[in-house]
């Protein structure tokens, strides 16, 4: 064959190459996006589970962003009565009554089975053999939480479980109270300004949970805290804006790169936290590593037993995790309980009662005295504010095989969304007073106030109930108990009764309160 006929085979053959390339690409594209889609909508129907028809590519994120969208813009709600899911998930409060408790729906291509009956929970939540696991998460939410706790699964899981269990365990948790105190304090000295006058209260624990989280678990100083803060704030701000949006793979918006950005600065921000540590340590500090969080991701950092090791990015996105955990939760559980004892004084009062019999005259409480412990009413305040307002508004799990869930087959990757607001808003669970601030109602413990233990869900439930539960409530306890003593509150006529989800549930238009001194 001559050189030319030789070169026209190769183009002949390489072209060819290409359109069959080019063909199974399509295929695969079309797979992915069209047949499959179709192909799992059928599976569900025809075990009776409906669900908002799945359309080319966007699935329903167009439906849902309009929804929430349009329920932003409805007049304030009421204060007297509740209905946060109908205000922070409308597509979920419409669909449950156009589809059922139990319907599926589509984020983009991937199939979300969303489930709110009790029982189905139980069995998503107490599975512990991996058939329920968590999502390898990916986008905005990733560089938030990085590959920690919150989204790690297996034996990695198993391990940094075993870590934070261990640093968060309650008599441990005690010897935090004086830290908390001091923090609160400070919050304090600021508000002396705005005595007689309204206050942005979200603002406000933003800081002060900064504070706590990052003194309490990880030690560092305020510059080195408020960096990681600052880009984690701008960090979860981008992830906002962007909820229910899809963007096609490989393209780079300039949220994306600004992110990137972020999450470098994080990176290295926190890197300079544990070297300092390290150094310290070097130097022959007393504490060795530090007896605090910090103290021990470093420790199983340099841990002989190669079983229990961990990396420097373990250990990175492990404090990115707990930097999170500590911070929007945390704020979002102030700022909702602040918002109903404000419209609630007669509650407000009675804690207040409360705080003084049981602090017995002290100003602030004590740690070892088991004072905050002792804080009933207060308890039931916070349950009823994490029942109707619930910082974490999705509990996400994905089926890694085929599975079994009530009568109905899932097939394997289909991700299980549990959305605690919609049990949390369910009369058949709660009674017909479901929707008003009934703190009583949890007077004998969170377990007897509802004919199913898997009704509330605020910490979710099972072997991946949050970590920080305990944590969280003496955080809250102390620094409520703290401003109870010094001020009664009141709504602001600025404030606007408008919950939306971002990270966690939160109040739209901020949270406007007037403070009178005591
Ligand atoms: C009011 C405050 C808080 C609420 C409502 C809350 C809620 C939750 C929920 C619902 C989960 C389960 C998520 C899931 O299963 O997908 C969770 C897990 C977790 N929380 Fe919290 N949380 C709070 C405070 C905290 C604090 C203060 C920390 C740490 C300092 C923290 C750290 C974690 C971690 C690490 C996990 C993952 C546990 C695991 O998967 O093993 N949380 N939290």
């Amino acid at each position: 064959m001559s050189v030319s006929g030789l070169l026209a085979a190769f183009v002949l053959v390489g072209s060819s190459c290409f359109s069959l390339y080019l063909l199974l690409a399509l295929i695969k594209f079309l797979h992915k996006v069209w047949f499959n889609p179709i192909y799992i909508q059928r599976v569900f129907q025809s075990q009776g589970i409906k669900g908002p028809p799945y359309k080319f590519f966007h699935g329903n994120t167009k439906e849902m962003f309009n929804m929430r969208r349009e329920s932003m813009s409805r007049p304030p709600m009421k204060l007297s009565t509740h209905n946060a899911l109908a205000q922070i998930q409308p597509h979920i409060h419409s669909w449950i009554r156009l589809y059922g408790r139990t319907f599926l729906t589509w984020y983009g291509t991937r199939a979300q089975l969303i489930v709110t009956e009790p029982d189905l929970i139980k069995q998503i939540l107490n599975n512990r053999d991996g058939t329920f696991t968590k999502r390898k998460i990916d986008g905005f939410i990733k560089k938030i939480f990085g590959d920690g706790l919150v989204t790690n699964r297996g034996e990695k899981w198993i391990k940094s479980r075993k870590l934070a269990d261990h640093a968060f365990h309650a008599e441990r948790l005690k010897g935090l109270v004086p830290t908390m105190v001091s923090e609160v304090e400070i919050m304090l000295e600021r508000w002396k300004h705005h005595e007689g006058k309204e206050i942005e209260v979200s603002k406000e624990f933003r800081l002060l949970t900064a504070e706590v989280i990052s003194k309490t678990a990880f030690g560092s100083n305020y510059i080195e805290g408020k960096e990681v803060f600052d880009r984690l704030t701008k960090l979860i701000s981008i992830f906002s804006a962007n909820f229910n949006k899809l963007s096609l793979p490989g393209f780079r918006t300039r949220d994306t790169i600004e992110s990137d950005k972020l999450e470098e600065q994080m990176h290295n921000s926190i890197l300079e936290i544990i070297k300092e540590r390290e150094e310290k340590m070097r130097m022959g500090s007393p504490d060795g590593y530090g007896n605090d969080f910090l103290g021990l991701l470093i420790k199983a950092n340099h841990e002989d037993d190669e079983t229990k090791r961990i990396t420097v990015q373990d250990m990175i996105d492990e404090c990115k995790t707990f930097y999170n955990g500590g911070y929007e939760t945390m704020t979002s559980l102030l700022v909702w309980s602040c918002v109903l004892l404000a419209v609630n004084t007669d509650w407000q009062e009675e804690a207040r009662r409360e705080v003084t019999d049981q602090l017995q005259g002290k100003k602030i409480p004590v740690p070892y005295d088991n004072s905050l412990a002792r804080l009933k009413k207060m308890n039931m305040i916070l349950y009823e504010s994490l029942r109707l307002y619930p910082p974490v508004v999705n509990i996400m799990r994905m089926a890694s095989k085929e599975v079994k869930l009530g009568h109905i087959i899932v097939p394997a990757n289909t991700e299980v969304v549990i959305p605690p607001l919609a049990p949390h808003y369910d009369s058949t669970i709660w009674g017909e007073d479901v929707h008003l601030f009934k703190p009583e109602r949890f007077s004998e413990g969170v377990l007897k106030a509802t004919n199913n233990k898997l009704g509330f869900l605020a910490f979710s439930s099972g072997p991946r109930i949050c970590v920080g539960l305990n944590f969280a409530m003496n955080e809250v306890k102390t620094a409520l108990a703290m401003i109870l003593q010094r001020y009664s509150f009141t709504l602001s006529p600025a404030y606007i009764h408008s919950p939306i989800q971002g990270l966690s549930s939160w109040p739209q238009h901020g949270a406007q309160i007037i403070l009178h001194p005591l």
